[in-house]
C-alpha cells in the first residue's frame, strides 16, 4: 500500500480520496480550511461539498500543505484551474524532492492558452516533478461515492507512470484505462465543460432533446477539429475522456457546468449563477481560453463564438441559437476535417 496525498477537499478531491483510502492507501487529503480539515478528521464527512457521504475512517485530512506534501511521492493536485498556479508556488517554497503529480482538473487557462500539465510545468521546476499524469473521464463526484461503476483514463507521456495510477486508483466499481495522448485527454476534458453550459442553456430554453443531440454530436466536431490541430489522437476524443465526458457533463443534473447553463437559459445573469453555484463552474474561464485557441488556431468552433458572445458579449442566449441556425449551408462531414 502507498502513501497519497489529495491536494483540494471540494467534491472531486474528496470523492478520489475516498477511493484511495478504500483501496487501503495511507491518503492524506489537504484542504485550505483548518475547520474542514478538523470536520473530516473529527465527525468524518465534507457537508460542503458531500453532503450525504460517510468518509472512511482511514482517511485523514491536514490543512498544512508542507506536512501534506512530506507524506508522500504522489501527489493528486485536485483544486480548479484557476488555483493551481497559486497552490504550486506555495509547494514551491519547500519542495525539494520528486513527485509524481496526478491532476485531475478540466481547465485550460485563459491569455496563456495553456493545459493543466503546461501550467504545472512551467509554475513546478523540473526538479520535482517525476512524472505528470492526467486521471479524466466521466466520473461524477456523486455517483463515485455512491460506488456506481465508473470508467475513467490515465494519461502520460510515460506510460508506465500511468500503469502507476491505474493501479492506485483501479477497484470493484472504478474502472482505470491508460493512454499516452495527454493532449487530447487534457482538451477533451477542458472543452466539453463549454459544450455541457451550451447544452444547459438548450434545456433551459426548453429546446427539447433534438437540440441537445446537436449541440453535443456538432460539439464533439469542434473539439476534435481543435483538439487535432494542436496534436490530440483523433480516436481519443471518441474516448471516454472525449465523447464519454462529453454526454454524462451535458446531460446529468450532477453537472456544475449544465446547472449553470441551465439557469442562464431561464434568463438568470452569469454573475447571479456563479453565486448560487458556490462550487467551481470550470466551463466559465475555459470557453474565454477556447474562443482564444479557436482564433490563434484559425478553427471554426461556432458553438463555442455563441457561448462566449452570451457569456462575456451580453448575447441573449435565444438569437445566439437562431443565428447558429441560420449559417452558411454546410456538408457534414467535410465539416468534420
Ligand atoms: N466534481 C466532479 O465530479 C469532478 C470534478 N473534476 C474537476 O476537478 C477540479 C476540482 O473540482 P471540484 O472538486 O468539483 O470543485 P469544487 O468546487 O467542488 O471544490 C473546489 C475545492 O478547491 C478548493 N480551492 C479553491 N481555491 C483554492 C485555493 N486557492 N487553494 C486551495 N484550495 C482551493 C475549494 O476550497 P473552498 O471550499 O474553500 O472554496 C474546494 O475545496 C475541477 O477542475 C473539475 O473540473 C473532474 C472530474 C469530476
Ligand atoms: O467533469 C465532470 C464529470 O466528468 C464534472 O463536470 P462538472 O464540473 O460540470 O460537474
Amino acid at each position: 500500500m502507498e502513501n497519497v496525498t489529495v491536494l483540494g477537499a471540494g467534491s472531486w478531491g474528496t470523492a478520489l480520496a475516498i477511493v484511495l483510502a478504500e483501496n487501503g492507501h495511507h491518503t492524506l487529503l489537504w484542504t485550505h480550511r483548518e475547520e474542514q480539515a478538523v470536520e473530516i478528521n473529527e465527525h468524518h464527512t465534507n457537508q460542503k461539498y458531500l453532503p450525504e457521504t460517510n468518509l472512511p475512517n482511514n482517511l485523514v485530512a491536514t490543512s498544512h500543505l508542507e506536512k501534506a506534501i512530506d507524506h508522500s511521492d504522489v501527489v493528486v493536485v485536485a483544486v480548479p484551474t484557476k488555483a493551481i498556479r497559486e497552490v504550486c508556488e506555495k509547494m514551491m517554497t519547500f519542495l525539494n524532492k520528486k513527485v509524481l503529480f496526478v491532476h485531475v482538473s478540466k481547465g485550460i487557462e485563459p491569455n496563456s492558452l495553456m493545459r493543466i500539465s503546461e501550467m504545472l510545468q512551467e509554475s513546478l521546476s523540473a526538479d520535482v516533478i517525476e512524472e505528470i499524469v492526467v486521471l479524466s473521464g466521466p466520473s461524477h463526484a456523486e455517483e463515485v461515492v455512491l460506488h456506481h461503476p465508473t470508467t475513467i483514463t490515465a494519461a502520460s507521456k510515460n506510460l508506465s507512470a500511468a500503469e502507476k495510477v491505474q493501479d492506485l486508483f483501479m477497484n470493484q466499481y472504478f474502472r482505470v484505462y491508460t493512454t499516452d495522448d495527454v493532449v487530447g485527454v487534457e482538451l477533451g476534458g477542458a472543452l466539453k465543460n463549454v459544450i455541457a453550459l451550451a447544452a444547459g442553456i438548450s434545456d433551459g430554453l426548453n429546446y427539447g432533446d433534438n437540440a441537445k443531440a446537436a449541440l453535443i454530436t456538432r460539439g464533439l466536431a469542434e473539439i476534435t477539429r481543435l483538439g487535432v490541430k494542436m496534436g490530440g489522437n483523433p480516436f481519443t476524443f471518441s474516448g471516454l475522456t472525449g465523447m464519454g465526458d462529453l454526454i454524462v457533463t451535458c446531460t446529468s443534473v450532477h453537472s456544475r457546468n449544465w446547472r449553470a447553463g441551465n439557469m442562464l437559459g431561464k434568463g438568470m445573469k452569469l454573475e447571479q449563477v456563479l453565486d448560487q453555484m458556490g462550487m467551481v463552474v470550470e466551463g466559465v474561464r475555459t470557453t474565454k481560453a477556447a474562443y482564444q485557441l479557436s482564433q490563434e488556431y484559425k478553427v471554426p468552433m461556432p458553438i463555442t463564438t455563441a457561448l462566449y458572445d452570451v457569456l462575456f458579449n451580453d448575447k441573449e442566449p435565444k438569437i445566439a441559437v437562431d443565428e447558429l441556425m441560420i449559417r452558411t449551408k454546410k456538408r457534414e462531414i467535410n465539416d468534420l476535417q
